[in-house]
């Protein structure tokens, strides 16, 4: 089954906006998710810390993903990898601190087993949709016992910007708008649905709303701009 989504995964362009690569010449998009070489360092897979609720979502939507409608989305912590020298490439920066750049990994997946970040997202082609479900462990507290609002805020910047770089290829957030509902508890698992709303130029507008794993509980509602970044331009 894994195999299956991820054979499907790697038909994936770099976005539907952007030009999709020519066949055997992966684009970006396709090395940022592909699970080719690295599955076995792929974070998005069940572990022990993992809820019931996390895992319950996670095999519903595995299932999914066999009709082709659904696309399991696997995760590294991009030591050093690939991804990050296409994005030094592509921005051509000369200032970004090569010494940090080797030490550098994905925020989001930086913490050890259950600690941190538990996640793992989908992506519906047909529906411009990507889901993430998410579970926040003990160091992502803010008030006692709740989730850390800068937590919640990273996980919904994370899967906008999976959204809009699965839509038009690599981005930047330009502007993040949240409003905080109901607080969030701690090691629960929660539903972060989001869709690309409209694209124009360079411009990805995109929303999100997370809710409790039965739904019941809308906790953060959230609406972002994403840039693609121009080939060359020093942003710095
Ligand atoms: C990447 C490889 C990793 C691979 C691994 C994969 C990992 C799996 C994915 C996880 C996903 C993570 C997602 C995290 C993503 C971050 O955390 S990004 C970090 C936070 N964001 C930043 O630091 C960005 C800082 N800002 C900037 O660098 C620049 O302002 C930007 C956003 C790149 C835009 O700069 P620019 O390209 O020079 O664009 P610019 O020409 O100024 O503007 C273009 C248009 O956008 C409009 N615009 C620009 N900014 C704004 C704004 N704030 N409000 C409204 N309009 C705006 C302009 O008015 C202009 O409009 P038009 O005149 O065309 O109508």
């Amino acid at each position: 089954m894994l195999r299956s989504c991820a054979a499907r995964l790697r038909t994936l362009g770099a976005g539907r906006g952007g030009a999709r690569p020519p066949a055997g010449n992966p684009g970006p998009a396709q090395r940022w998710f592909s699970s080719e070489k690295l599955s076995a360092n792929d974070r998005s897979l069940p572990n022990p810390s993992w809820n019931k609720d996390l895992r319950l979502l996670f095999e519903q939507f595995m299932k999914k993903c066999e009709d082709g409608s659904w696309t399991h989305m696997p995760s590294y912590s991009y030591k050093n990898t690939l991804s990050t020298q296409d994005f030094t490439t592509l921005i051509r920066d000369g200032k970004l601190p090569n010494k940090h750049l080797s030490q550098a990994q994905l925020f989001t997946r930086s913490y050890e087993e259950g600690l941190g970040f538990e996640y793992v997202m989908f992506y519906n082609d047909a529906e411009n949709r990507t889901i993430c479900f998410f579970q926040g462990g003990p160091y992502l507290q803010g008030a006692p016992g709740f989730l850390h609002g800068g937590a919640i805020s990273t996980m919904i910047d994370a899967t906008l910007g999976t959204s809009a770089m699965i839509a038009v290829g690599i981005v930047m957030t330009a502007n993040l708008n949240i409003t905080f509902k109901r607080p969030i508890p701690l090691g629960s698992a929660v539903v972060i649905n989001s869709q690309v709303d409209k694209i124009e130029g360079r411009k990805v507008f995109v929303s999100c709303n997370v809710r409790s794993a039965d739904e019941k509980t809308v906790y953060t509602e959230a609406t972002s701009l994403f840039i693609k970044l121009e080939p060359g331009k020093s942003l710095t």
